[in-house]
Formats: structure tokens, sequence, C-alpha cells
């Protein structure tokens, strides 16, 4: 089950089982990693040369947003679009998500710092250099890593919830007097971090190895460099959450 949003009906909102999902989200964001990194970087899809409003990624990334729109991708709670100005309505009936969340949180959207950190610092350390020609495939797979990171930091939100929930009389206080610091204070688990990143590493090992026949597997050779993904969550994914919850922290007394 890859779902922040919890099952309300088994009343079921712990903070263990917010971390299981993150942890089993920790294998999706690997596994696209690997996808992106069978491709060159391909920079011509990022190049604002291309007839398009914007970059070839952006219209295909706009595009496609619009269609997941009309089978009601956006309706879930966990999912906040790149570019949210004029999707279509949905067409399917919308399924009733839980309410979870308070409702000032729906407005937090971290996905520009996401976008721009993924293409202009990450992909570069991800990818080799070099054109393959292969726009639309990369482009699908830029956007299935985008998909996949911007879930697992929008759940900041249900984190945050469950903390605040947890114990209010000590969130209280620093949401009152706006306090970034103090809640930024709050929410950190160090010990929780460090486990994070050694867990991430080694998925990008044990996901990324030759896999062959015979009992030696290549020790030397990953498909990607499990520093960096530790890094990846290191430096953007685990801030950009914290960040998530401390601006729905702030909303939460609203
Ligand atoms: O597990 C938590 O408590 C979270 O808030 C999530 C998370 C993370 O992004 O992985 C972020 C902040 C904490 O310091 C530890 C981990």
């Amino acid at each position: 089950d890859v779902n922040c949003n919890p099952d309300l009906a088994s009343n079921k909102l712990s903070l263990d089982e917010i971390r299981d999902s993150l942890i089993r989200q920790e294998d999706t964001i690997v596994f696209c990693l690997i996808e992106r990194a069978k491709f060159p970087l391909n920079p011509k899809l990022y190049h604002r040369n291309h007839g398009f409003t914007g970059s070839l990624v952006e219209f295909i990334v706009r595009e496609t947003e619009a269609i997941q729109a009309k089978a009601g991708r956006y309706e879930n709670p966990e999912e906040n679009a790149f570019f949210p100005e004029h999707l279509p309505r949905p067409l399917v009936h919308p399924h009733k998500y839980p309410k979870v969340l308070h409702p000032s949180g729906a407005s937090i959207n971290m996905n520009k710092p996401i976008w721009d950190f993924y293409f202009n610092k990450f992909l570069p350390l991800l990818v080799a250099d070099g054109d393959d020609g292969n726009y639309a495939a990369t482009a699908a797979s830029d956007l299935a890593c985008l998909q996949a990171l911007s879930r697992r930091i929008h759940c900041g939100k249900y984190v945050a919830e469950v903390k605040f929930r947890d114990a209010p009389h000590e969130y209280e206080p620093p949401i009152r007097s706006q306090e970034r610091d103090s809640l930024m204070k709050l929410l950190t688990f160090e010990a929780v971090e460090e486990m994070v990143r050694k867990r991430v590493e080694k998925k990008a090992r044990v996901f990324g190895q030759e896999v062959t026949l015979n009992n030696t597997i290549d020790g030397g050779k990953y498909k990607i460099d499990p520093l960096l993904a530790a890094r990846l969550y290191d430096e953007w994914v685990m801030p950009l959450t914290k960040e998530v919850e401390v601006e729905y922290l702030l909303r939460r007394l609203e």
C-alpha cells in the first residue's frame, strides 16, 4: 500500500503507518531513477526552442497531467499537479477520499521547488551526457520521477497532521506565534533521517545491481550511484518534506 492517506474507517492514523508508506515509496523512487538513468541527458527536451510554450518536457508534463486530471488523479488529496492552472474536470465519478487533512493544507504545493531541483541540480548528476533522441520516453520517465517525488514530499501534510494530533499542546504555541524554527525542531527526528539515508542507499545498491544466474554478484557496478540516491534524500527530499510539514502546521489552526 503506497498511500499516505490513512484509512479512517479503521481509525488508523499513526506515524508508524505513514512512515511505512514513505518506506514503500522509496522503492518507487529508486526504480524511477533507475529507469530514467537508462537514457542520457537528452538536453533538447529542456530547451525553450521547440515551438511550444516552454520546453518539450513542459509540454509533455502539462498535456499528460490534463489527461490524468480527466481520469480523476488530482481528486486525491495526495496528488499535486505541476501545472495546476486550467486543469480539466474529472470525467469519472469522484472516489470518496477520507477527509483527514485540515482544509488549508490543500493550498500547499511544493512542486515548483521540486521541478527546479530535479532538472537543474539532480538530473545532471544522475544521467550521462549525450543525446539519443528518445525524447518522449525520456520525458515520460522524468514525469514518473517527478510524480513519485512529489507524492512523497507532499505526504508531509499527513505526517504533520498526525504529529499535531499526537501532541497538540506542544505544537499549538509555536503555531500561534508562527515560529517556523521551533516547528522545524519539533518535527525533526535526526535518527529517523539517518535510517532513511542508509536504507535508500542500500535500496539503490540492491535494486540497481546486475543480476546474473551465477552466484557472483558484480560488486562494483550499479545502475545508479547509491550515494547519489542517499544524497537526493538528504539534500532535497527530506528538507522539502519538512518544509511541507512546517507550511501545513503554520496553517493548522486557521
Ligand atoms: O518520519 C518523520 O517523522 C518525518 O517527518 C519524515 C522525515 C522524512 O522526510 O523522511 C522528515 C523529518 C524527520 O526528521 C524524519 C523523517
